[in-house]
């Protein structure tokens, strides 16, 4: 299956802020982030507004919705902002969000992951859960657009649940906002409209369920389809919440495959996979792989001998040529692989035991495939 560049600086999940700021009339400057569209390319164009909605469902990609558009009328019958926009890369929640957040590609901002290695260290961030050890400001230095809007004069307001106010991840990716706690959608409702009639301005929510369900149960699975069926409700419900002069828009962060389990490698018991690698992070569908000194090579034909047509093997120095990551500051290289295995059709890189729950999902996402990369903008 094809793999997908991601669309930085043109419809990419990054530059989704930066076109609210202009439908707001209050464009972000362009000299200090790149929120531009590459030459000629248009980039997103939303219509002008006083106040933006930004509903972020975790897990919905463009293609599921398509694809499964009876258990989502509501979604399925809103206007698509341009084609569909991508994901960065790895296509993963803490990376998105975080991309989101700050306008920025994954090799500016820094999150290039659901794990990374911390440099200097043998241990991962978990970007979802953060480290103690690790300060989010530092992690994540750039100011972001949520920051830049307040200074605006936008009011932008993140609600989201309670327990993530003050996280991380909420202080890398989304800090600079008003944090309204609401864990749930009657409370998440509620709350956008009353902080969404002010102007101008941005309110954000998220809603993780969908995610969550993929995950455990797989795509299509009843148990996902009745909780599409349920976001589209939500979806609905805000919006009638909402006055016409509130423009809603819909967004994900990534799509889902479910994994096959014909194509499940396990570095437990494959031992040629575990030779010349001191650390295993990334994920299931974007294994990022760091190396023993000297042992790039190795690695890399090892991988590409075992996974063959199952997976994408690259160095770092060819995934950085690529463009996968966007622009790499010197701080974000080393916690990159120096290897990158990135998962094609519905192939996984489990380990059963070192990471026994990620090894029991069904849903999986993090590659570059269309059914991870493609992510909706919808407005109304
Ligand atoms: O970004 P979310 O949906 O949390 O996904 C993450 O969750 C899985 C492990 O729980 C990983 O494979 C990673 O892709």
């Amino acid at each position: 299956m094809t793999l997908l560049e991601p669309e930085y600086g043109r419809r990419s999940l990054g530059d989704v802020v930066p076109a609210v700021a202009r439908a707001l009339g209050r464009p972000l400057d362009p000299g200090t982030a790149p929120d531009r569209g590459v030459a000629g390319a248009p980039g997103l164009v939303l219509p002008d507004a006083e106040a933006y909605v930004l509903f972020l469902v975790d897990g919905l990609g463009a293609r599921q919705l398509a694809r499964y558009e009876h258990a989502a009328p509501y979604l399925s019958s809103l206007r698509v902002v341009d084609a569909a926009a991508t994901a960065g890369v790895p296509s993963t929640t803490a990376t998105s969000l975080t991309s989101l957040g700050t306008g920025l590609t994954p090799g500016t901002h820094g999150v290039v992951g659901y794990s990374s290695r911390i440099p200097g260290t043998d241990r991962l961030l978990f970007a979802l859960g953060w480290d103690a050890a690790v300060d989010p400001r530092e992690w994540q230095p750039h100011p972001t657009t949520f920051t830049r809007l307040q200074t605006a004069g936008v009011t932008t307001t993140v609600v989201n649940k309670r327990e993530f106010e003050g996280s991380g991840l909420t202080e890398a990716a989304h800090r600079g906002a008003d944090f309204v706690g609401a864990d749930k959608v009657g409370e998440r409702i509620a709350a956008t409209q009353r902080v969404s009639a002010r102007t101008p301005s941005l309110t954000y929510l998220y809603d993780g369920d969908l995610d969550w369900t993929g995950h455990r149960h797989g795509v299509a699975s009843t148990a996902w389809l009745q909780q599409l069926a349920m976001i589209d409700s939500e979806a609905e419900q805000l919006r009638e919440s909402l006055p016409a002069s509130v423009r809603l828009l819909v967004v994900a962060d990534h799509g889902m495959v479910d994994a096959d389990p014909a194509q499940r490698f396990d570095v437990d018991a494959l031992p040629e996979l575990s030779a010349g690698v001191s650390l295993l992070g990334g994920e299931a569908r974007f294994r990022q792989l760091y190396c023993q000194r000297g042992a790039v090579d190795d690695v890399v034909a090892a991988w590409r001998g075992t996974l063959g047509d199952a997976a994408e093997v690259l160095t770092r120095e060819e995934a950085v040529a690529r463009g996968w990551f966007g622009p790499v500051s010197s701080t974000v290289v080393p916690r990159l692989g120096d290897v990158l295995v990135a998962c094609r059709d519905r192939a996984s890189v489990v380990s059963t035991v070192g990471w026994s729950h990620e090894s029991r999902l069904v849903g999986l996402h993090g590659s570059l495939t269309p059914d991870e990369m493609l992510i909706p903008v919808l407005i109304d």
